[in-house]
């Protein structure tokens, strides 16, 4: 709102300039009042230059009469006579000193002082309007130096307006943008296993969604006897476990995205054309496993660390989703009341 007024204020100062111009240069009428009062008075002082000569007697006169009308027609204007007392009388003794040079009942000497009121007349007249055009030039330039002071505070007020809009809009845009980083780091965290830092059950669930109608393997994976193992081996020794399991299954099958899903169950997610492929990978994460042999000081079996896996091939959708994670968590089961330490794959899920 106050950007607009001054902006309303900048329109109105340049409008300024061009009216006060023309007031400016309205001021020349004065300065031909000015210069019509010089010329008159010259006239009167070149008369009684001829009068006060040493031309003879007729001659003076008739080009003191000559002079002496001359000025009389430049001095008679109505604006002197309406503003300046003098112009009246003055004029008056002119038009007498006229008829009586014409008549030649005056004398040169008496003709010289006759002439000396109108010469003061118009003297003051030339002088006063000297002055009021001074005092034009004067008013004009300092309204001048007023208007352009206003234009100037304007303009830098609006730069230092623009300034602060700009570093206030940079700020809520940075705000903005951290509070945008922010949100999505929380978004991660909350689809992140803090432990392993691969994703959990949210981020399975999203996953799935996110490849909707396309063939997918799910593979469950438990640890056995990992109460065993904490109880023997301590807590966070079976945090270290955990972990290594999580990067052993992430190299084993490596097209896989994988979750933990809580305790110490584990689940990948991979393209899987069909069952054999998928039952390729159990046995291929199997293998990794016998390879990495992992030691369990308290497996009863007296193996290394041992998992169950259950395997179940679907197409991904927010329905299907749940009937295949029921059928591979089956086939886990299976394993499981099975003795362990095995694969199971649903055929149709
Ligand atoms: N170290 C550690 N242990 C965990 C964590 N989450 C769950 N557990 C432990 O995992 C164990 C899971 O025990 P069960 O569900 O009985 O499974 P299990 O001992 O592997 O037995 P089976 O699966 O039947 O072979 C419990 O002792 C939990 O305390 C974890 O984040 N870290």
């Amino acid at each position: 709102m106050s950007f607009l007024a001054l902006m309303v204020l900048m329109v109105y100062e340049s409008r300024w300039v061009y009216p006060e111009i023309q007031a400016y240069f309205s001021q020349t009428g004065n300065l031909t009042g000015q210069q019509l009062s010089t010329r008159a008075r010259v006239f009167l002082q070149d008369a009684q230059a001829e009068l006060l000569g040493d031309q003879a007697e007729q001659d003076a006169l008739d080009a003191a009469l000559l002079d002496i009308e001359l000025a009389y027609g430049l001095a008679d204007m109505h604006i002197y006579r309406r503003e300046y007392a003098c112009a009246e009388s003055s004029l008056a003794d002119l038009d007498r000193l006229g008829v009586q040079l014409a008549a030649r009942n005056i004398d040169r000497f008496a003709a010289v002082s006759m002439l000396f009121a109108p010469i003061q007349c118009l003297t003051h007249i030339e002088m006063d309007q000297l002055d009021r055009r001074g005092a034009a030039i004067n008013d004009f330039s300092e309204s001048t130096r007023q208007h352009s002071q206003v234009l100037t505070y304007s303009s830098l007020l609006i730069f230092v307006m623009g300034l602060v809009f700009w570093w206030l809009h940079e700020r809520q845009l940075r705000r903005a943008d951290r509070a945008t980083q922010e949100t999505f780091e929380w978004m991660q965290r909350a689809m992140r296993d803090p432990l392993t830092g691969i994703g959990n059950r949210s981020a399975l669930h999203q996953d799935v969604l996110a490849k909707q109608h396309q063939t997918l393997g799910l593979i469950l994976v438990d640890i056995d006897f990992f109460k065993q193992y904490n109880d023997a081996c301590g807590h966070p020794q079976g945090d270290t476990l955990l972990r290594q399991l999580a990067t052993l299954i992430g190299e084993t099958l490596e097209e896989a995205k994988l979750y933990r899903l809580g305790g110490d169950e584990f689940a990948a997610l991979l393209d899987c054309p069909d069952v054999a492929t998928l039952k390729r990978y159990c046995h291929q994460l199997m293998e990794g496993l016998r390879e990495a042999d992992f030691p369990h000081p308290a497996h009863p079996d007296k193996k290394g660390v041992t998992l169950s896996v259950g395997g179940s091939c679907f197409v991904a959708d927010e329905a299907t989703f749940p009937y295949a994670y029921e059928a591979a968590d089956k086939a886990l089961y299976q394993v499981k009341t099975m003795g362990r330490d095995g694969w199971q794959v649903t055929e149709d899920a």
